[in-house]
């Protein structure tokens, strides 16, 4: 027997539960289901305990500044790495917990279980099955492990079994180096292992930018062993890991592998849709509505293979929860892509990127880090930051930066480019002294003097060229 119901939404993470904020306010006909543990992947194995790992290695590593300060007694300090993970365990939880109120506080319209499609608008899960108005899958996405690396089992980890170990081992590889890659090497490095780290390209945490490519290269280098450009293989030895790539052949007790997520497509029965998908498996969509083709059928977070990060799931899950309850669909613009990898320096990218630009139409700024005042007053005088603009005009296209202070100096430029600000409104906000904002104007001012109709920034000066001051 069918149960029917205006909407069912599948998988409760954090765009399925952004949808049923929506749905909830039109309508208690709908059902949540989830398969597998509650709590979504970012509070459980996602932002929230990488974050809170590299914390505490951040806050272990700031020992090697102190003697520059005038700080004695730091080599003097260890770390307890089994309380270092037992207390992201317990943040981890908390957050966890969090989320499971909003799930718990749905009763019976929150079902667990792999839910399937048995018809283009029947869902069934276990032994019920719900024929819906609606239907949103926000199934998420899962680490890609290749088969023939499975028989690794426990010494081969990804980030939905690392945060559960006591300890850490001696030596680690980690093989792939994109967001995820980027930020578990460089965290597990400052907490005491001989980290190897491998990806098979040089477009590390997602940059194009050559000149921010080449300092987060050298500064990842400087602290763990980087091998780049080759085919990892992997196999078992006695006690560990044996990872071949290129001329490199070496041995690791184990290894943490990030070479991207998969959406969660594969057993949801999309073959009862009758839709073509693309070479990948992938339903068509507008990221605009999140309809699927022309179907009463939303795709939101990343399941959809698009944007994968939170706040995108956050704002795919808004868009097609109101869309399943709408009669008439609203198309939404979309914000400034916006990215940040929490290293240090941290990584980020705002707007275009270096990759998609017309470089013949475009200007470049740029900000060494080296030099910058307050930078060095800090010991964090290091990294580069890029500043795309429009050749005509300097309107502002984007930025990718290695930089410190990067998560702030991006939502600064993020704001701008959504804004459709020039390089030469921006130089006309104020900028304090002194203060790593000042290395943005550093590279504002490159474009303005590049363009024309500059004269928007009140000290309509070039830099002092002094330190201090700069
Ligand atoms: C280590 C790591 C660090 C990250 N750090 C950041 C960060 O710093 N900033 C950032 O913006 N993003 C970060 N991300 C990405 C971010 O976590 C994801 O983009 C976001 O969590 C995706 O949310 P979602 O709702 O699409 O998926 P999920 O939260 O995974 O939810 C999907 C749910 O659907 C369930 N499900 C799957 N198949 C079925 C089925 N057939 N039936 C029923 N239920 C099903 C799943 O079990 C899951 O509960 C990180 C990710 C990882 C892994
Ligand atoms: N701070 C953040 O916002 C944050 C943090 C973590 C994860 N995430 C999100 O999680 C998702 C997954 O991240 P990810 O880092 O796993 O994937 P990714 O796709 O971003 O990067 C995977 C990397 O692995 C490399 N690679 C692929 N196959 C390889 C192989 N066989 N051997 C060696 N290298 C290989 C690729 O070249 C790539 O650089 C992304 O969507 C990311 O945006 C975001």
């Amino acid at each position: 027997m069918k149960t029917h119901v205006d909407v069912v939404i599948i998988g409760a993470g954090s765009a399925g539960l952004a949808a049923v904020r929506q749905v909830k306010k039109k309508t208690d006909s709908f059902v949540l289901m989830n398969d597998g543990p509650y709590g979504t992947t970012c509070a459980r194995v996602g932002c929230m305990p990488s974050k809170a790992l590299i914390e505490a290695a951040n806050a272990y590593h700031a020992r090697h500044k102190a003697e520059a300060f005038g700080i004695r007694g730091s080599a003097g300090l260890s770390i307890d790495v089994p309380a270092v993970l037992q207390r992201v365990r317990s943040l981890r939880d908390r957050f966890v917990s969090g989320v499971l109120k909003s799930t718990e506080a749905l009763g019976a319209r929150s079902i667990a279980g792999r839910a399937r499609f048995v018809g283009p608008n029947t869902v069934a899960v276990g032994d019920q099955q719900f024929e819906a108005g609606r239907i949103i899958i926000a199934t998420g996405s899962h680490p890609v492990v290749p088969a023939s690396w499975r028989s690794l089992g426990d010494r081969l980890l990804t980030t939905d079994t690392f945060f559960e170990l006591k300890n850490l081992p001696a030596r680690m590889a980690v093989i792939g180096l994109g967001a995820i890659g980027v930020e578990m090497a460089q965290a597990l490095s400052r907490l005491g292992v001989d980290v190897h780290a491998f990806s098979n390209s040089d477009r590390l945490a997602g940059i194009s930018d050559p000149k921010v490519a080449a300092c987060l290269q050298e500064s990842l280098g400087s602290e763990m062993k980087l091998y780049i450009g080759h085919e990892v293989d992997l196999s078992a030895t006695r006690d560990g890991v044996r990872v071949q790539a290129g001329a490199v052949d070496l041995e690791v007790d184990q290894v943490l592998v990030a070479i991207g997520r998969k959406p969660n497509l594969d057993e949801l029965g999309l073959a009862e849709l009758d839709i073509d998908l693309d070479e990948r498996g992938m339903p068509p969509f507008d990221a605009k509505t999140m309809q699927v083709a022309d179907l009463p059928i939303f795709i939101a977070g990343d399941v959809n293979g698009d944007l994968g990060l939170l706040h995108e799931a956050a704002d795919e899950g808004f868009i097609a929860g109101v869309n399943a309850v709408s009669a008439e669909l609203t198309c939404y613009e979309r914000r400034t892509p916006l990215a940040i990898v929490f290293s240090d320096p941290a990584i980020a990218a705002v707007g275009q990127r270096f990759s998609s630009l017309d470089l013949e139409q475009c200007l470049i700024g740029r900000i060494d880090f080296a030099r910058q005042g307050r930078a060095l007053t800090a010991q964090k005088n290091k990294g580069v930051l890029r500043i795309y603009a429009a050749r005509g005009d300097a309107r502002l296209l984007g930025a990718e930066m290695c930089a410190p202070a990067a998560e702030h100096l991006a939502h600064l430029l993020a704001l701008a480019i959504q804004r459709g600000l020039t390089a030469h409104e921006l130089l006309a906000m104020p900028f304090y002294h002194p203060v790593l904002e000042e290395g943005l104007r550093t590279a504002l001012r490159e474009i303005s003097k590049q363009s024309q109709g500059g004269g928007g920034d009140l000290s309509a000066c070039d830099s002092f060229q002094i330190e201090a001051l700069d």
